[in-house]
């Protein structure tokens, strides 16, 4: 230090105050930096001061900016954080209402079924939703198995769950036990985990759709998972519990599929603890005129339509048509009607050609208006203890079981009847005095 020249007092003093300005800052006081700016003027201090309080400056400049940046930063992310925190609310509440509406729809008591045969299953389907045995679900295309799976499901406990279909059909044999169990990670270059559909169905339902169609290799492997509870995905060995309920659907009879050796008998049991077999459309005549109603209210309302009324012959020719495609086909005939119409009415010629050519109305001189012809084709071919013995019935016998068979589908309602009818209730009220002499 002695061997160094003493500052000039003047510099000395600057320096001092420089440090105490560095020493404010570093305490977060700011009210000196006025002066520290002041210094950067070589007119006020001596040049090498001069180019050091700006060195000095140009640093706070710089540390200000970048503390500026982070308050935005800062309140950016809070008002992001904000913004997310209200979305996930949304979505929670949607979420909730989703779930909600999905139960009221799978609700057994929102499934159409006036008939015997379904008033039965979906009973059934109430008394066993909230247990975790394995249900079979048999019947021919669109009667409704995957409608009874989701009404276990979410009549269920585990509703709040995943409910996971799987199309065993719709899957290439090599992709099954991959999609089903999941991959492990590296099992060949590039290949990331995945976790298989019967994973993803953790605590919910496992719905296997057409069954029948899984390949025998694929039937050991479900058959461990209702066994023991616990799948091993490709590639690994290590085991992972899983806790579901499995709901099978076929369009096949398993029996004769097991007697074939295409099914194994053991999976076959393990599956068909209970079983619920839906009998086709054309078997259930009486439940046409309500989903009927079901279908056009859906439809009229989702294409801004008012309420289609139907004619009776379009009616009998809905009755009597064979229905190959079940519900899923009056659905699509009704979603289709419905969407060609231009008046209030659905006639007979508003049908689809092949349903108007199977049917029997045509030739059918009530429901054709062709009144001169009193003899007429049998309207309904389901054994019913409605229908008229003998193949030919009279005009009268056609519209007494058309009117019953309405007013059971209605389950007595007869302002509803003669909606479906076309015709009005006192047109109905009439009718019925002169056919079934009552009044
Ligand atoms: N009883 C019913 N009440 C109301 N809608 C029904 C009824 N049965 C079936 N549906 C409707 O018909 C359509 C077909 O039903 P679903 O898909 O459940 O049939 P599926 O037997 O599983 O057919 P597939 O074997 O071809 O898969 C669906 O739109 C379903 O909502």
């Amino acid at each position: 230090m002695s061997d160094k020249t003493p500052l000039p007092p003047d510099v000395e003093r600057l320096l001092k105050l420089m440090e105490q300005i560095c020493h404010d800052l570093v305490w977060n006081r700011y009210d000196r930096v006025a002066t520290l700016f002041e210094l950067t003027q070589s007119t006020i201090c001596p040049e090498p001061i001069a180019s050091l309080a700006e060195s000095f400056g140009m640093m706070l400049v710089k540390i200000e900016a970048r503390e500026f940046q982070m308050e935005e930063m800062l309140k950016n992310l809070k008002e992001t954080s904000k913004a997310l925190e209200i979305s996930r609310r949304q979505l929670l509440k949607e979420n909730e209402g989703l779930k909600k509406g999905l139960m009221e729809r799978f609700s057994p008591k929102r499934i159409v079924g006036q008939s015997q045969a379904m008033r039965q299953i979906l009973d059934q389907t109430e008394r066993i939703a909230d247990t975790s045995v394995n249900v079979l679900i048999t019947g021919e295309t669109g009667t409704g198995k995957e409608l009874i799976a989701k009404a276990l499901h979410y009549n269920s406990t585990r509703k709040t769950r995943p409910f996971i279909a799987i199309n065993c059909s719709a899957i290439p044999e090599s992709l099954f036990e991959s999609e089903l169990f999941g991959i492990e990670k590296g099992i060949a270059t590039g290949v990331n985990m995945r976790k298989g559909l019967v994973e993803q169905a953790g605590g919910g339902t496992l719905f296997l759709d057409e069954i029948g169609d899984m390949p025998l290799h694929i039937q050991a492997k479900i058959l461990r998972v209702l066994e023991e509870r616990e799948i091993t995905r490709v590639g690994s060995s290590t085991v992972i519990p899983v806790d579901l309920r499995v709901v099978a659907a076929t369009h096949r009879d398993l029996k004769t599929e097991t007697k074939a050796g295409r099914f194994r008998e053991d999976l076959f049991f393990r599956l068909n603890v209970i079983s619920l077999a839906l009998p086709p459309l054309r078997e259930r005549t009486g439940d046409i005129p309500l989903l009927l109603q079901r279908f056009l209210d859906l439809h009229c309302r989702q294409m801004n339509r008012p309420l289609l009324k139907i004619r009776p012959e379009a009616m009998a020719c809905l009755l009597s048509h064979h229905w190959p495609g079940n519900v899923r086909e009056l659905e699509n005939e009704v979603e289709r009607v419905v969407a060609l119409s231009y008046s209030e009415f659905i006639r007979l010629e508003d049908l689809s050609l092949h349903i108007r050519q199977e049917s029997s109305v045509p030739d059918n001189p009530v429901l054709s208006g062709n009144t001169e012809k009193k003899e007429t084709l049998a309207l309904y071919d389901d054994g019913s203890k409605n229908q008229p013995s003998g193949k030919h019935f009279s005009l009268e016998e056609n519209e007494k079981v058309l009117i019953e068979r309405t007013l059971e589908a209605t389950g007595g309602n007869r302002s509803q009847a003669a909606r479906m009818l076309g015709i009005s209730r006192e047109g109905l009220r009439k009718k019925m005095k002169k056919l079934f002499a009552e009044d």
